[in-house]
């Protein structure tokens, strides 16, 4: 006999669950890293993070009838097995893109000031030009950063404006990957590997916040061990949350796949599922997305002086610094590293989205006000 509730089984990782599915039904919270089928034997709802391989083995012989993943990737879904199974199915698409578009200008402030020079002075590559890149396109355009792009499915849609990968490894002084990673037409496994790595100019700056497996890790070990001007910013890990120490050693920044970690962005993450869900169900959602994240609270306030940098204001909400030391920190126990992994992800401290900070004291002059406006701050 179904029970009158949903059985809602969902990763513990995910905010704002009982604030949003509360209502619908007895939410079981599990660890989504180790999720099994037997977790599943009641469940009619399953929310997921990337963590959770969703697949014929996690979800044969269960009652589950819609699945959500409240992330930007799917790579971790089987979507052919739920479809041909008539599993109902959504992600969160576009969810923490303005979070990851904040981290990478964040880190690309960090490496300017310490490497002195101006980001208007660079050509940025942005290799896979969806949500997230062209948020990151859209805001270093306003600050008048010049551009390559790379986007070979939207060029083969008929979408103009951009340049074949070589070329844009050849030109860029700094290179952004924010592809999904997929193995079909222009697969991205493995898109930068021993070969085309040859073709970075000295001392570029090369960062990815897209997946893992898109750089060859090995490859780049290999490739970077010769090519120490090359400055490397990763979030994203081959095989994590295992991280190769020798590469990690490399690295300028380092971080645990916390680039979309927003409470904004984790918020809309759960609401799109909630709104998708709802909407499955033929059920008026009730809950709006405005409510959810006034819910979120800690909104950072910084007092303008007069003497504050765009740099200073940007990192006054999320400075990647820390991030990265608590990283390190976390390689000194190689045994425990990829648990220390997890937890620093779950543990992960609130960061607020630019828009959500207050501005106070001294009104921002031009420039500022402009660069502050093109970062996504509301002036
Ligand atoms: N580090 C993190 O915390 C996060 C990572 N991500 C990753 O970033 C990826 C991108 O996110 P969105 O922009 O929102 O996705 P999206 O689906 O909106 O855009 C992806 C873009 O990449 C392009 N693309 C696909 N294959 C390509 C290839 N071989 N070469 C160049 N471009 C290619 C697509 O045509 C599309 O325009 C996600 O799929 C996810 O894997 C997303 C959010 C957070
Ligand atoms: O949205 C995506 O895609 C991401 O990569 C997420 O930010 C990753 O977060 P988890 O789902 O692994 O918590």
């Amino acid at each position: 006999m179904k029970p009158s509730r949903l059985n809602i089984v969902a990763d513990e990782n995910i905010p704002a669950l009982e604030r949003l599915f509360g209502d619908l039904g007895e939410i079981h919270k599990v660890s989504g890293r180790t999720m099994k089928n037997s977790d599943l034997q009641q469940a009619d709802l399953l929310l997921v993070r990337s963590v959770t391989p969703v697949n014929q083995a996690l979800l044969e012989q269960t009652p589950v009838r819609f699945v959500g993943t409240a992330t930007i990737g799917t790579d971790h879904i089987d979507l052919d097995w739920l479809a041909n199974n008539e599993i109902g199915f959504s992600s969160a698409p576009g969810c923490n893109a303005d979070a990851v578009a904040e981290y990478v200008i964040s880190n690309l402030l960090l490496v300017a000031a310490e490497q002195g020079f101006e980001l208007t002075d660079k050509v940025v590559g942005i290799i896979g030009v969806g949500n997230v890149g062209r948020r990151l396109q859209q805001r270093l355009e306003l600050l008048g950063v010049q551009l390559l792009l790379n986007d070979p499915p939207r060029e083969a849609a008929g979408e103009q404006g951009f340049v074949a990968l070589p070329s844009l490894l050849q030109q860029a002084d700094i290179i952004c990957l924010h592809t999904p990673l997929t193995k079909g037409d222009h697969p991205s496994l493995h898109l930068l590997n021993a070969e085309n790595l040859e073709l970075i100019r000295p001392n570029a700056v090369l960062l990815n916040a897209g997946r893992g497996p898109v750089i060859d890790n090995a490859a780049l070990l290999r490739w970077h061990q010769g090519r120490a001007d090359v400055t490397l910013i990763l979030d994203v890990w081959e095989h994590e949350p295992r991280v190769d120490q020798a590469l990690a050693q490399q690295v300028r920044i380092g971080t645990p796949h916390i680039a979309g970690y927003s409470l904004d962005g984790k918020i809309r993450g759960t609401w799109m599922l909630y709104h998708a869900f709802c909407q499955h169900q033929g059920i008026t959602p009730t809950i709006t997305l405005e409510e959810c994240l006034a819910e979120a609270g800690e909104t950072p306030h910084i007092e303008l002086n007069g003497q504050q940098s765009l740099t200073d204001i940007v990192h006054a909400v999320y400075q990647p610094e820390a991030d990265h030391q608590c990283f390190m920190a976390s390689l000194i126990d190689t045994e425990a590293q990829p648990i220390a992994f997890d937890q620093l992800r779950k543990n992960y401290p609130v960061r607020r989205e630019f828009v959500a900070a207050e501005l106070s004291g001294e009104k921002p002059l031009k420039p500022l006000a402009a660069q502050l406006s093109a970062v996504g701050f509301k002036v």
